[in-house]
Formats: C-alpha cells, sequence, structure tokens
C-alpha cells in the first residue's frame, strides 16, 4: 500500500483524507488516481468496499475547478440511495477546496432541484431517469463535462438503463474523461462500454476470489416454507449489530419486514415503492443504528456503504453471480470482518452451483439452526450483558439483596433465574409469508440483456492478493453457539407450491423514481 502523498494528491485533498481517516491509499486507488490525472478513460474494477468511490472522486476533485460556475463533473448511479452517497462522499474530499457535488434524483421536489443546480455545484451525482428530466428541461446543461463515471458500471450498462446513459453521454462534449466503475464486470458488457470511452486502460485489482475474503459465507437448505422461522433463529443467534435482509420481491419485502415486525425485531423494508421520504427516512435510521435489520431487496444491493452490518441474509437467493456479489459485499467493508448466509431451496442448488463457478468460491453449507439454537443464542447474548455489568461494576447498589438471597437460594437457581429474565426468548407467534416458487435455473433463463448470456466469463484473473487488512472491528461472528440438532430432512422432495406470483420476469432496472419502477 501506498501512501496519498507518493500518488501526486495536493496538500489540499491530503488533509481532507486524514480528516477522514484514510491512511494509505487502497489498491484500487494506487492504480488509478495516477492514470486518471493523467487524462486516460479508465475501467476500474476491485472487490466491494475497497473504496472505488475515492479512486475516481479523488482525482475528479483534483481536476475540477471552483472558479469555473458550471457542472464539470458527472457520476450516474444507479440508485438514489447511491446518487445520495457519492455525493456526500464527493462533498467530504472536496470541501476543502471548494468543491461541491449535488445529488440529483427521482422522488425528490424538482423545483427544489433546479434552485440547488443553479448554485451552481461542480459535481452531480444522480439517477439517470431525473438527470434527463434535467437536461430536457435545460436546467442541466453537460457541455462543461470533463469527467464523467457511471458507477456500478455494468448495472448502468443493463439492458434497463443503456438507452438513458446513452442519451446522457450524447450531451457531455466528445473530449471528456470516461470512466466505468464496479466490483463485477462481464466481459460483454464491459465490451458495450468500451464504445462510449477512448482508449480505455482496464485496471483491474486481482483477487482470488470475487467476494472480500474478509465475509464468511454460507448456504442453509431450507424448504421454502420454513425459510422465515429459520432466519428468526438465526437472528437471534447471531445478534447482528446491523443486518440486512434480501427479499426478491418488494412484496416479499413487505411481508418478511411486516413479520420480523410482529416477532419483536428491529427492522425496516426498503424498496422501490415507498416514498422517496419514507425511504430517505429508513436510510437514515439504519445509519443511525436506530433499527437493526433492514429488509430490501436488490435495491439496496449496490455500493450502499454503511458501517456496522455485520451480517446479509439472502432470504431469496439472488437472480444472478453479480447480485450475489454485491448483495454480499454491503458487509466486510473496509477491513471489517462480515457474515453472509444465503438460503437455497433444494430445486435452486443448480442456481447456487453457478453462483458458486462465477465468483469461483465454495460456499460452505450449514445446518439450519433450531428454535433450541436460538434460544442457546439469546443466552449467550443475555451471559454477554451480565459480564459486561460486571465490568462496568454497576451493580453495586444490588450487593446487599443478592447477598440476602445467597444465604436463602441455591445459586445456580439464582443466577438461571436471573439469565431467564434478561434473555430475549425465541418469539413464535405465527406469521403469514406469501411462498415463493423457487428461482429458475440460469439455464432456462433468458440472458438480461442483447448479446449473449451474462454467466461465466471476464472472473479469470489470477490472484495477486487484494486489499483488505487492518482492524477487524466487527462483533465476532462465528459459527452458531448453540448446540446444533440440526433438523434435516430437506432433501425429499419440496412440497412448495408452484404458484407464482409473476415476479421473475422483472426487468433488471433499478428504479429511478420519474419514470416509473420496474426494479422490485
Ligand atoms: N484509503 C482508504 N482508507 C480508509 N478507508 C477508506 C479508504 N478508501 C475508502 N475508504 C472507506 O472504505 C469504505 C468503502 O469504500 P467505497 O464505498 O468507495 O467502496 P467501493 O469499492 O465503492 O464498494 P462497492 O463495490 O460496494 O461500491 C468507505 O467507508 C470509504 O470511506
Ligand atoms: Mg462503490
Amino acid at each position: 500500500m501506498r501512501l496519498f502523498e507518493e500518488l501526486g494528491v495536493s496538500a489540499q485533498i491530503l488533509q481532507a483524507l486524514k480528516q477522514m481517516g484514510f491512511e494509505e491509499a487502497t489498491p484500487i486507488q494506487e492504480s488509478t488516481i495516477p492514470l486518471l490525472m493523467t487524462g486516460k478513460d479508465v475501467i476500474g474494477q476491485a472487490q466491494t468496499g475497497t473504496g472505488k468511490t475515492a479512486a475516481f472522486g479523488i482525482p475528479m476533485i483534483e481536476k475540477l475547478s471552483r472558479d469555473e460556475n458550471y457542472v464539470q463533473g458527472l457520476v450516474v448511479a444507479p440508485t438514489r440511495e447511491l446518487a445520495v452517497q457519492v455525493a456526500e462522499e464527493l462533498n467530504r474530499v472536496g470541501q476543502v477546496k471548494g468543491i461541491r457535488a449535488l445529488p440529483i434524483y427521482g422522488g425528490q421536489e424538482i423545483g427544489r432541484q433546479i434552485k440547488a443546480l443553479r448554485a451552481n455545484p461542480q459535481i452531480v451525482s444522480g439517477t439517470p431517469g431525473r438527470l434527463l428530466d434535467h437536461i430536457r428541461r435545460r436546467t442541466l446543461r453537460l457541455d462543461g463535462i470533463k469527467m464523467v463515471v457511471l458507477d456500478e458500471a455494468d448495472e448502468m450498462l443493463n439492458m434497463g438503463f443503456i438507452e438513458d446513459i446513452e442519451a446522457i453521454l450524447k450531451e457531455v462534449p466528445q473530449e471528456r474523461q470516461t470512466l466505468l466503475f464496479s466490483a463485477t464486470m462481464p466481459a460483454p458488457i464491459r465490451k458495450l462500454g468500451e464504445r462510449f470511452m477512448k482508449e480505455p486502460e482496464m485496471v483491474k485489482i486481482e483477487a482470488k476470489e470475487m467476494t472480500v475474503d474478509l465475509t464468511d459465507q454460507c448456504y442453509i437448505e431450507v424448504l421454502e416454507r420454513k425459510k422465515f422461522d429459520i432466519l428468526c433463529n438465526m437472528l437471534d443467534i447471531h445478534s447482528p449489530e446491523l443486518a440486512i435482509v434480501f427479499g426478491r420481491t418488494k412484496k416479499r419485502v413487505d411481508e418478511v419486514f411486516e413479520a420480523l415486525q410482529k416477532r419483536g425485531y428491529s427492522a425496516e423494508a426498503l424498496h422501490g415503492d415507498l416514498t422517496q421520504s419514507r425511504r430517505d427516512q429508513v436510510m437514515r435510521r439504519f445509519k443511525q443504528n436506530r433499527v437493526d435489520i433492514l429488509v430490501a431487496t436488490d435495491v439496496a444491493a449496490r455500493g450502499l456503504d454503511i458501517s456496522g452490518v455485520t451480517h446479509v441474509y439472502n432470504f431469496d437467493i439472488p437472480q444472478d453471480p453479480e447480485s450475489y456479489v454485491h448483495r454480499v459485499g454491503r458487509t466486510g467493508r473496509a477491513g471489517k470482518t462480515g457474515e453472509a448466509i444465503t438460503f437455497v431451496t433444494s430445486r435452486e442448488m443448480d442456481h447456487l452451483r453457478l453462483i458458486e463457478t462465477s465468483i469461483r468460491k465454495k460456499i460452505q453449507r450449514r445446518q439450519a439452526p433450531t428454535l433450541t439454537d436460538a434460544l442457546m443464542g439469546q443466552q449467550q447474548t443475555a451471559v454477554e450483558k451480565l459480564l459486561e455489568s460486571i465490568e462496568r461494576q454497576d451493580y453495586l447498589e444490588y450487593q446487599e439483596t443478592s447477598r440476602q438471597l445467597l444465604e436463602e437460594h441455591d445459586s445456580t437457581a439464582l443466577v438461571a433465574a436471573a439469565l431467564k429474565m434478561i434473555t430475549k426468548e425465541p418469539v413464535t407467534i405465527p406469521v403469514s409469508i406469501t411462498e415463493h416458487a423457487p428461482l429458475r435455473s440460469k439455464k432456462t433463463q433468458q440472458s438480461s440483456w442483447k448479446g449473449g448470456s451474462k454467466s461465466g466469463g471476464g472472473y479469470k484473473g489470477k490472484s495477486s492478493g487484494s486489499s483488505g487488512g487492518g482492524g477487524y472491528k466487527g462483533k465476532s461472528t462465528g459459527g452458531y453457539k448453540g448446540k446444533s440438532t440440526g433438523t434435516g430432512g430437506y432433501k425429499g422432495k419440496s412440497s412448495e407450491r408452484s404458484q407464482r406470483d409473476g415476479n421473475y420476469s422483472r426487468s433488471r432496472k433499478p428504479e429511478d423514481g420519474s419514470r416509473g419502477s420496474r426494479w422490485e
């Protein structure tokens, strides 16, 4: 790893980076920053959570001038939350130089955005639909753009977005610098992107696996109708600091969220059918740790950087390997550890194998935890609380009563009763979750973009180590503590109904407010 000083970063920006706690450059930053300073077009690929935002953000800010009052830098992102997050990070870096980034996204009042655009931000970070809206209204002019970034580029160049991207890039001067960044970059999509670039340089931070090795990954073979109880058991065992549960459809997300609430978990839902103010509120609550569990569609799969996410649960197996990589990548970021658990029904096992092949990693099988395991897990949490209290010695005024009790009662009985009182025993209130048909195997699925299969290809790089390293602050995410009594029996024929709700044929486009969402 190298210091930012060695990469030609100016003193002003160095100061900002120091304030942000960035001491050394990550591998993708080390490779792309000097290259971008020379004006090259770059395709940057590196694992999730390894600092791609600053990899394009730092050179962008270095190159822009605060004295010119028009938009000079443009970042296009697939979701509103990501557009906002990127603008925030660019603002943190650019502040010292007087460079401002403005997020522009669907669902927010357009008048307010027009006003903010009039204040001449140097950078705009937006979602395609709303950007086009402003371009058409002539409230956003792109003729002064020097640098364009497609963040989550493979997603942006997917069928659902490509036309919008083409329309936006038409407005940007030819002599611009064009950058594509993502953790995944299937070869055919990369080729598509190269059409918009000039002699692009490919910077790929090779790693043995597609996913970050700080994240422990496993799958559990489950019956569709058992998923929710197993999820609850796992939550009780893990007691995650923050967790994201991914569901396949909006309806699914709503149902799981409501069921979690019914059982007393602190959860919120995020998907494209919510109003923007609701989405903002949910994100705020989750980031501030006021809610523990975010149940979300793939709208939360890409790019979101929320510190404290220790667990990702794929309630439904993701549609494609890329989605798996990005979902799992919401934990294990910036050197922290994480754990990712995927539920797979017996008929989806082929799909899991496909994901394993694509990401070049064997995902470990685990037994489904039982209710007994869940109780043991919650007891463990109670014990930890008790021990922490002893460490803090904040029980002094209870000591006298304790002594008296010990004279009259058995000590084991006393501690057990106290433990029972502080243990949150697993709740088994019945809930109703509509059963989903299993995900169709990739073999029978139409590829989601023109020109060939998205699966496979492009992930063959040799290992040369990646970033990561450094302080593991996350909670221990080890295996189940309670005894696993494994309920087995998931191998027989599934009795899942073949009832469908027609949600599988969705186009892969994240919602972008103004134009009706097609992304679940
Ligand atoms: N050089 C650095 N030193 C320390 N922390 C860093 C550094 N660069 C970035 N970070 C932090 O690491 C986290 C992940 O960065 P970022 O969101 O840019 O990752 P990413 O590669 O874009 O991931 P994804 O593929 O999920 O979008 C952020 O919190 C960011 O502030
Ligand atoms: Mg990113």
